[in-house]
């Protein structure tokens, strides 16, 4: 495909996205109807899309929609707009030739609001305020970009530097990290990566660096029965596994562990799918790795920075506190929950904890990290708590 077919795929991608619909079912379903496209294409519409996501306010700002809501937003304007951005020339790329999109008029828009410029809803701007003070608008910068991509070398397996090394035969540039002993970061896209038999023989996993530094702080000993009550597809739950602890997994949603037990087999570990923790309680250590906002890793999930509601944060909320209550039921005396979040709000990290602790002096808080998305790694927040033996 041209470049200007990619971008005009992109705008008919974006086009159902702005209405509402999900931005992976869009991609999967512009990828059943257009089998020509190789794996190249689809990862530079990918791009674009999820750059235009990232952007969206902004983007819309400079393609002349001015500032409205998603609904109102023109996607070809959008991603001209982006293209804008990103220093190329739209009308070389809006030419109509080649499958390319249509040539368009750009008005200069004037000077962008400070809002718009922000790239993240009005009535969530005080929000990144309150929680962050003096960060917020580095961290909500930092939402605009790509965030880099990490790997997870599995130690109970092999070395960082035997991966480091593989890397570099395999034609994959990339470096070790200072977040996490676990952690590399990838110079470029993982592309064909998975594939590789790092991936096949259990070596490594993809996961953000924040997410192993948040892993590594808890206090785990070998052999400790651990519980991953929020597991997920069960990135936590493989990282205890590696720390050579005893990890039973459980989600309410089981069919989000459907992987789960594949996966460990490949890292030569096990992990017991539970239905019912309770029956299998106490555990000597609880993750609660809570569905949050997301709003610490809207880089890898932008949609989701415009589709986050005040009442759907209320709701997090309360689910957050409920979960929080079950893991230390689940807790042995003397044992310790790691209440985790991938969000950058006060109200869903500590706000969350900290009424718990308010009521609970059996409780008590051992540990804090909130780190804020950067280049180094996604936005995540950890609180350890000790109940008292
Ligand atoms: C942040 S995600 C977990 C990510 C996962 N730990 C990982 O590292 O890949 C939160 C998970 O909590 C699950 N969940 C939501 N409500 C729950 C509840 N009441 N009890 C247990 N799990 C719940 C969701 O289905 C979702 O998979």
């Amino acid at each position: 495909m041209t470049p200007g077919a990619r971008l005009q795929a992109a705008i008919e991608i974006l086009e159902p996205i702005l209405a509402g619909q999900a931005a992976e079912r869009e991609l999967t379903t512009w990828a059943r109807g257009h089998r020509f496209a190789g794996s190249g294409d689809r990862a530079a519409i990918r791009d674009h899309v999820f750059d235009a996501l990232r952007r969206l306010r902004s983007a819309a700002w400079a393609g002349g929609c001015g500032d409205v809501p998603l609904d109102r937003m023109e996607a070809r304007r959008v991603i001209a707009g982006l293209i804008m951005q990103q220093g190329a020339d739209v009308a070389t790329l809006f030419n109509g030739q080649g499958y390319g999109p249509e040539p368009i008029d750009l008005a200069d828009p004037g000077p962008v609001p400070a809002a718009v410029a922000a790239d993240v809803p009005d009535w969530m701007q005080p929000l990144f305020r309150d929680s962050l003070d003096a960060e917020a608008e580095t961290v909500m910068a930092s939402l605009r970009d790509r965030a880099a991509v990490f790997l997870r070398v599995n130690l109970a397996r092999t070395s960082r530097d035997s991966v480091l090394k593989e890397l570099e035969t395999l034609g994959h540039a990339a470096d070790p990290s200072d977040v996490a002993n676990t952690a590399i970061r990838l110079r470029g896209a993982p592309r064909g990566l998975t594939q590789t038999p790092l991936f096949a023989d259990g070596l490594v996993e993809l996961q953000d660096a924040g997410s192993q530094a948040l892993v590594a702080r808890l206090p785990c000993r070998a052999g400790a029965r651990v519980l991953d009550l929020c597991a997920g597809g069960g990135g936590k739950a493989l990282a205890l596994a590696d720390r050579g602890c005893v990890v039973s997994a459980h989600d309410i949603d089981a069919d989000r562990m459907a992987d789960l037990p594949v996966r460990a087999a490949r890292a030569g570990q096990t992990i017991d799918c539970l239905t019912d923790p309770a029956a299998s309680s106490p555990f000597d250590g609880v993750v609660a790795d809570v569905p949050c906002s997301g709003s610490g890793s809207w880089r890898r999930a932008p949609e989701a920075k415009w589709r986050l509601t005040p009442a759907r944060l209320a709701e997090l909320h309360e689910l957050q506190s409920t979960i929080l209550a079950r893991a230390e039921r689940l807790t042995v005396p003397g044992g310790w929950i790691g209440y985790m979040t991938c969000s950058v709000f006060a109200a869903e990290n500590a706000g969350v904890v900290d009424a718990m602790l308010a009521c609970r002096p059996d409780l008590t808080l051992e540990s804090r990290v909130d780190l804020r998305p950067g280049p180094d790694h996604d936005g995540f927040h950890l609180s350890v708590l000790r109940k008292n033996a």
